[in-house]
């Protein structure tokens, strides 16, 4: 697990390491240059020209750190001045007067050094970008984009993107490192901004753990390692022990969404997976996957007779130790008495999907059903039924837009896009690292409901099995991208490679 931050959580914790723990901000500042400098060298040689664009705050203070170090070790090295002194940072004006005594070549802008540049230093911005950048130093980010530097490496986070929700604000610069300080920042994790920082090196500077535990960290991710986290399955065991997942899902000419479900909760490591479908589905069901247990229901009977389709309902809910609600359900009317009915009947967690959450859409007074054991899982079209916002409201600001229905409602909202935002019902809120393009397709979302339905059959509770489930299935996604690249993707096949991450569980 390595905790995120956003931009004023990192100011606090630099900030309680210099007053409270006494650590003085040059040292943070030197030991972030040092590891600039030491990502810089990989890149370069005596002969290469770098540039260095500094701001007059802290992350300006930072960059004329580095072009001092550089000079030192020999380096062709430029600082470019941005902004004037008088409303430099005590620790810019401190480089600054230290750089102009060792001689530092440097240049205000709007002079620019002479010569080509082979590396550029982004020190423009840091964590305290607050607003949209404009004037002189729009130009000036402009006029380095014209330049077009053979090699950018951004100092803590790209200039111009938003620490906290990865926003580009007016104008970015794109860089093909980025050397961030004691923690990632959010707005390296999330797009756009995430497109903008290339690889994201995160540099120890010496943060003590207590100026975390400062800031009660609330952001996450998962990285290798962390597949401990699922329980293991014990020796002395039967399938009972580990869970009964009902999977309550497809409808006309949408088997598959089902047998998917049910197959990644399966292969998650469920015990018993039972697919609740209407009758037309049970053959090609119980050929495709003669595992699970099959129960079947018809349709027009379900719209006929509601009072005995309640009844089945209910006897299926009490079997149930976890349920999958909606992967492929349809929009057909009985769909939100069987949503209401298992909303009302179960008291396991229900993982809420797809037309299931269409029926929430469609008849938000639902809602009054939620209690804390639900995780629902929309991508960005069902978050905007869901919440009437546009998809382009919620892109802005992913993190916002999950936390707030999760608060809303006291749930875990597991929130799909390139970057799955999981709001955790425990306050926490995971930001996931794995997966890629590939993913994007048909049935990926229905692997996802049965993964996160299999790590609860296992034990976890709601929150952990939301955050590992949506690593796990990113890193299913990474083990079929290596083998099949990136346009052959298909679900069934994330089902395939669950088992590779999972051994590193026993490794
Ligand atoms: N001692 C410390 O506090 C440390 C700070 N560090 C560096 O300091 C950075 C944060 O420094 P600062 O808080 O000084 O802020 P920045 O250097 O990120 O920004 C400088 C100032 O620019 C102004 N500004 C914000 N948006 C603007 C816009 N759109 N147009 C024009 N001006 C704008 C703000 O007033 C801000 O204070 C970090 O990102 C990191 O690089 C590191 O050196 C580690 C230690
Ligand atoms: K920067």
């Amino acid at each position: 697990m390595r905790n995120l931050v956003t931009g004023d959580q990192m100011k606090e914790v630099d900030r309680y390491t210099i007053e409270t723990i006494g650590i003085p901000s040059l040292v943070l500042m030197e030991r972030a240059a040092l590891a600039v400098v030491s990502e810089i060298e990989a890149l370069v040689n005596k002969k290469s020209n770098i540039w260095v664009l500094c701001g007059n705050g802290n992350n300006g203070g930072d960059g004329i750190a580095v072009a001092r170090l550089l000079h030192l070790k020999g380096y062709k090295i430029w600082a470019i001045l941005a902004g004037t002194r008088e409303s430099g940072s005590r620790e810019w004006l401190a480089q600054l007067d230290i750089a102009e005594k060792i001689g530092v070549q440097l240049v205000n802008f709007p002079e620019f050094p002479p010569g080509e540049c082979n590396l550029f230093v982004d020190a423009l911005f840091g964590v305290g970008l607050n607003r949209e950048v404009l004037g002189t130093y729009k130009e000036i980010m402009e006029k380095v984009i014209t330049y077009g530097p053979e090699i950018t490496v951004a100092v803590d986070i790209p200039s111009g993107i938003h620490s906290d929700s990865g926003q580009i604000m007016g104008t970015a610069l794109r860089a093909d490192v980025t050397v961030t300080f004691g923690f990632e920042k959010l707005g390296t994790m999330l797009y756009p901004g995430k497109g903008y920082s290339g690889r994201v090196v995160v540099a120890d500077i010496g943060f003590p753990a207590q100026s975390l535990s400062a800031i009660r960290p609330s952001f996450f991710t998962f990285e290798s390692g962390d597949t401990k986290e699922i329980p293991l399955r014990p020796a002395y065991s039967n399938k009972g022990s580990f869970g009964k997942v009902l999977v309550v899902a497809g409808g006309r000419n949408m088997s598959g969404a089902a047998y998917l479900s049910a197959l990644a909760a399966y292969r998650t490591g469920a015990g018993l997976v039972k697919i609740f479908t209407i009758e037309e589905n049970r053959t090609i069901l119980q050929s495709g996957l003669p595992e699970a247990i099959i129960a079947t229901y018809d349709p027009e009977e379900a719209e006929a007779d509601t009072a005995s389709f309640k009844e089945l309902l209910k006897k299926q809910c009490e079997w149930a130790s976890v349920i999958v609600l909606g992967p492929g359900l349809g929009r057909e009317p009985y769909v939100k008495n069987l949503v209401e009915e298992v909303l009302t009947n179960a008291y396991v967690p229900i993982i809420l999907d797809a037309d299931g959450l269409g029926a929430i859409a469609d008849h938000p007074d639902l809602t009054g059903y939620f209690t804390e054991n639900i995780i629902v899982t929309p991508h960005l079209g069902e978050m905007a039924r869901l919440t009437g916002s546009s998809v382009e409201a919620i892109k802005k600001n992913l993190i916002a837009a999950a936390r707030e229905y999760a608060d809303r409602f006291g749930i875990t909202c597991v929130l799909k896009d390139a970057v799955t935002i999981g709001a955790l019902k425990d306050q926490r809120t995971y930001v996931n690292s794995s997966g890629n393009s590939a993913m994007a397709k048909a049935g990926s979302g229905d692997v996802l409901t049965g993964i996160i339905a299999g790590l609860l059959a296992l034990g976890l509770e709601e929150s952990d099995g939301a955050a590992l489930g949506v690593w796990l299935h990113g890193r299913a996604g990474d083990a079929v991208r290596e083998k099949y690249g990136s346009y052959s993707l298909l679900a069934s096949q994330l089902t395939e490679e669950i088992y590779t991450i999972l051994q590193e569980q026993t490794r």
